[in-house]
């Protein structure tokens, strides 16, 4: 089995592969908000907002993805030390399985990055923005974000 794939179990009882996703959620220094991207036109879930990040690459351990995916993507450097695992979760798609790994990102991103209320446009050209926690049930995610999303509103981390 390919490091980024976890067996699952698939609908004939044989077990498949799902694929292994990192995704950041960037804490505002004030601790109210999170950054979130658009994804674009043309890719997987396209027009849903999601949390920075992408798939871990066949040799690479997540932390090392997780750093790779948000330097490709907002040019910010994650370290260890700013960052923790949230949890993990499967979900299936009709296209794909994936298993999310979730980790919570402090102390990258400051005020100058982008100011609060104003839109931002990341490396890959996706628009990017921070949100209250308290408002992000107000976004369109990918349904395999749904408990993330639920457990961050409640402020549990
Ligand atoms: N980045 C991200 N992906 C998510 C989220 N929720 C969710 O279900 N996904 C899914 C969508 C995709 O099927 C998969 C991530 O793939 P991706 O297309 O973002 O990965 P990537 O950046 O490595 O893309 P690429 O290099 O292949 O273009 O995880 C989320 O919040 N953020």
């Amino acid at each position: 089995m390919a490091a980024n794939e976890t067996l699952q179990e698939g609908v004939d009882g044989m077990p498949k592969e799902a694929l292994d996703v990192v995704l950041a959620v960037i804490v505002h220094p004030g601790r109210r908000h999170c950054l979130l991207s658009k994804r674009p036109e043309g890719v997987h879930l396209a027009g849903h907002w999601e949390f920075p990040g992408g798939k871990v690459g066949l040799t690479e351990g997540l932390q090392a993805a997780l750093t790779r995916e948000v330097r490709e993507e907002l040019g910010l450097v994650v370290s260890t030390a700013d960052s923790r695992l949230f949890n993990s979760l499967n979900h299936s798609y009709p296209e794909r399985d994936v298993c999310l790994h979730t980790y919570l990102v402090e102390g990258v991103a400051s005020e100058a990055y982008l100011p609060l209320g104003e839109d931002g446009v990341g490396s890959e050209g996706q628009l990017t923005r921070w949100v209250a926690f308290s408002r992000l049930g107000d976004y369109d995610f990918p349904a395999a974000n749904a408990p993330i999303v639920a457990a961050l509103k409640r402020n549990r981390w």
